[in-house]
């Protein structure tokens, strides 16, 4: 949560800093919902199946396990959002 709080405000400070179009707000803002929103549901998967049992069981795992791929697919597509909003004018302000 640390991590996703800090990255936050790193892409908005710098989204901010570059002036993205509001169209690429969008985008941005979308990303960011999308990794908060599975990071919330992947931890109250984890707390509710640690709640119920500490026991290791298949069903479990798969549970755990797709919780923890929707947060990877959510932050793989805020990873592109970010490298195609923010990348061409980060380039562009850095090295002309
Ligand atoms: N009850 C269980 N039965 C079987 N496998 C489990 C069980 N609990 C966890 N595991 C396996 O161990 C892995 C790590 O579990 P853990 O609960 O530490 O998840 P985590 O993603 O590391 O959580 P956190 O975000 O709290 O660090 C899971 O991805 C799952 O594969």
């Amino acid at each position: 949560m640390q991590f996703h709080l800090a990255a936050t405000v790193a892409v908005v400070v710098l989204a901010a800093w570059l002036k993205v179009a509001r169209i690429d707000w969008l985008w941005l803002l979308a990303a960011i919902t999308g990794v908060w929103v599975s990071e919330l549901i992947n931890t109250s998967i984890e707390r509710t199946i640690d709640r119920i049992s500490s026991e290791p069981h298949p069903l479990a795992k798969t549970a755990k396990d797709a919780a923890a791929g929707a947060v990877l697919v959510a932050a793989l597509f805020a990873a592109a959002v970010g490298a195609i909003v923010l990348g061409p004018p980060l380039w562009e302000a850095c090295f002309r």
